[in-house]
This record gives structure tokens, sequence and C-alpha cells, in this order.
């Protein structure tokens, strides 16, 4: 079910706009004109953010944002009014932002702060602080933002929340505290992660100077002196969302193959290698097989090279369907590599075999033209330094399941 989006503005090209802006982030949009109108649709639905606009016929002073907070609808404001005495008069509701539709850009924000707010239902924010007052103030502007929210008083605390919740992307911690101050933590979340896995923004009321620089040559992504402008606030806190977002996406793009989705072989290598570093010292098995579809070049060429490609997107599916567990890669071309770590040879021969035989069977059903094919299968349990090594021992298995006609598991 879409999230609902409440847009409360009386000028229709404004809200047209708006509304625009909304189905195109994926929100349910709802439009009311007036606040009698909004009132009617608040009482009938259940709306997951509003935008209001701060004058409206029947509530020409911004009377329209009390009615959508005291429905626990957070709320954007927009307004055309910049004076100082409005901004003041906005600021003192428990707002999510306010926008003064003054450009373009100001649409552009609105279309950012709406995207930010659905996925902030899944971002933890840690706040470290001895506290409670700031650890109370910080956990509501947070919330009004949708963040899930974590709290330690100091920073013993902190490492211990870190270990308990994992889906924490941002640290924001005081400095001075008992027990570990805010420096302290800073040097130690970075001996464990990066500031592109996790965002430290330090905060300090202290006269120092020096604070800022000391946070961030400890690995502090940022910081914010206290008392800080919620606005600001915001605004660096997503900006460090942003960018770690960013990074996500870049690495994950990174470690695809574009076309199927999986895992590709640079990814492959690298983990395969990380893995088989830590078997090795433990002695402890692995199972690596190569897995190729038979006469591929045929199927292109009968069918078309976005038929070709329809078969290895379904073949994909099937493969991250039967095995959720172990790591499959798209090497190139109609080539798959599959490792195991946590399978005893046997079991993973098994399902290498129930596999070969689940292909011949369904592979109809994987393309739109309903085309059959086969694989063959090279396997491996032999334990070498290096995952290249290991890949040519299953690559000679593959070659003899060729050889021996096809449609065939090749295990040592
Ligand atoms: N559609 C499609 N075809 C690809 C892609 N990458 C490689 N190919 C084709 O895959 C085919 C591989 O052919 P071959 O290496 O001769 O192997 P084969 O026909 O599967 O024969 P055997 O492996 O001996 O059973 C070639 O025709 C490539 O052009 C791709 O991304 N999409």
């Amino acid at each position: 079910m879409p999230h609902k989006l409440l847009i409360i503005e009386d000028n229709q090209s404004i809200a047209k706009v708006q509304k625009h802006i909304g189905v195109k982030i994926g929100f349910d949009v709802d439009v009311a004109y007036s606040l009698a109108e909004a009132i009617t649709l608040i009482e009938h639905n259940n709306y997951f953010c509003a935008v209001v606009d701060y004058v409206l016929p029947d509530a020409p002073a911004g009377e329209a944002i009390p009615f959508t907070i005291g429905a626990d609808i957070p709320t954007i404001v927009m307004t055309g009014k910049i004076d100082s005495q409005t901004r003041d008069t906005v600021l003192r509701y428990p707002i999510v932002d306010y926008i003064t539709k003054e450009n373009r850009q100001a649409y552009h924000y609105l279309e950012t702060q709406l995207r930010r707010l659905p996925k902030n239902e899944h971002v933890r924010i840690l706040v470290v602080d001895d506290s409670a007052a700031t650890r109370n103030h910080l956990t509501n502007l947070l919330n009004r933002h949708n963040y899930l929210v974590a709290v330690a008083k100091d920073g013993i605390e902190g490492l211990a929340q870190l270990e308990a919740y994992t889906d924490i992307k941002v640290v924001i911690t005081d400095n001075e505290m008992p027990n570990m101050d805010g420096i302290t933590l800073t040097s130690k979340i970075r001996q464990e992660y990066s500031n592109e896995d996790l965002a430290v923004i330090g905060i300090s009321s202290t006269k120092d100077n020096q604070m800022s620089a000391k946070f961030l040559k400890n690995g502090a992504n940022d910081y914010l002196s206290k008392p800080f402008h919620p606005e600001e606030f915001y605004c660096r806190l997503s900006q460090n969302i942003e960018m770690l977002d960013a990074i996500a996406t870049i690495r994950l793009q990174a470690n695809s193959d574009y076309l199927t989705n999986l895992p590709n072989r640079r990814y492959f290598f690298e983990s395969v290698q990380e893995q088989l570093t830590k078997n090795l010292e433990q002695q402890q098995g692995i199972t690596l097989a190569m897995i190729d579809i038979d006469h591929f070049k045929a199927i292109n060429d009968n069918y078309g090279h976005d038929a070709g490609d329809d078969v290895l997107k379904g073949l994909a599916d099937f493969f991250k369907q039967h095995f959720p567990e172990a790591l499959v890669a798209r090497l190139g071309g109609e080539e798959f590599a599959i490792f195991f770590a946590n399978h005893t040879y046997q079991e993973a021969q098994q399902q290498l075999e129930n596999f070969r035989i689940e292909v011949d069977k369904h592979s109809p059903t994987f393309s739109q033209d309903n085309i059959h094919f086969t694989l063959s299968v090279g396997v491996t349990h032999q334990l070498k330094t290096r995952v290249d090594e290991i890949l040519k021992v299953a690559d000679l298995h593959l070659y003899t399941a060729k050889e021996s006609g096809r449609n065939i598991v090749i295990a040592d």
C-alpha cells in the first residue's frame, strides 16, 4: 500500500505541481483547497505526511498547521511569506520543515524532503549524550523526521548500542561525558566502521574553538555547536545520510552484474578470497562450482540476443530462489559461479545436482519464448590459497562435463 500524502493548497497550479511531485515519488495524493476540506479528509484518512500552505482562504495566518500537527501528521509548511514573523510563527510548531515558495528550487527541495521521509523509517540514529534533556530533545527532533532512534548516556553505552543495533547509520555524540567522551568514542568507532559506512556527527557546547577540528581529526564526518537551530541540524543530518546512500549505491553498482543484478566477477573474487583466508586458517572445507548454459550461442542464434538476455535473467532469478545462503555470481557471458561456505561437500553436490535437474525441467518457464536449456556444472572442494586456482579446478571439471555430453555435474 502506498503512503498517503495530503496537500493543503488553495492555488490550483501550485497544488498540481505538488501533486505531480508526490505521485512521481509513489505517494497516494489527496488535495484539499481549504482548511475545511482538509479537516474532512483527515477525519476519513490516515496520512503519512502533509504539505500545508501557510495562507488559505479560511486559514489566513497558518491556522491549518495545528490541525495536521494535532492529527500527528508530519507536516511540511510551504509559504509565500518570507518575513521573520511568519518564520517564527511557523517554527513554533513541531513541523518537519518549512519551504518558501520563492523559486523552482523550492520544489526540488520539497521533492527531496518527501523522498527522504519514507526512507527515514529504515534509518536508525544513535544519540549519545549524558544529559537526559538533550537526549530527549534530539529524539523528538529525529522522531519528527521518522527516524528510528537509539540512545546512550556515554561512549561505552554508545559502543554497546552499535553492537546491539546493526542498522545504525549515524551517531550523534556529545563530547563531555563520564566514562568515555565523544572524541574517544569517535576514534573507537573508526577502528570498526569506515566513514563511508557510518557517519559520526559531533556536538558540543564547549567554548573550546578547536573542538570541531578535534572531532573531525578523530574521524567525525561533521560537527555542530550547541545550541543549534533544528533547521541546521536537519540539513546536516540529511546531507550526511544522502552521502552514505550515494556511496552505498555506487558500491552496489560496482559489485553487481548490470543484466541479472547478481554479484559480479569482481565481487565474487573479493568476497570468496576473504572467506578463503578465514577457512584456510580454520582448516574448514569449501565448495566452489562453475556453471555454464549448454549451447547458449544456439539460443542467441535461433531466438535473438534479447531472448538470450531473458534466459540469463530468468536463470539468475532461479539461482536466487534456490541458493539463498550461497554466494552466486555471474562471472560473464553465460557463465556463473557458486561458493558454499557452510555446507558439507556432499550437501553442496546434492544441491547442485537437484538444481541441474530442476533447470532441465523448468527452464521453459524462465523466458517469454519458453526456451528449454540445460546446464553443465564443474564442482570442487579443493582448498587452495587463491580463488583463481580453485576456479581453474572447477573449470577443468566443467570442461569434462561439456566433453561428456553436457547437462551433467562433474565433481572431484
Ligand atoms: N544474449 C546474450 N548473449 C551473450 C551475453 N554474453 C555472452 N553471450 C553469448 O554467449 C554465447 C556463448 O557461446 P559459446 O561460448 O560458444 O558457448 P555455448 O554456445 O554455450 O556452447 P557450450 O558452452 O559449449 O555448450 C556467445 O554467442 C556470446 O555472444 C549476454 O550478455 N547476452
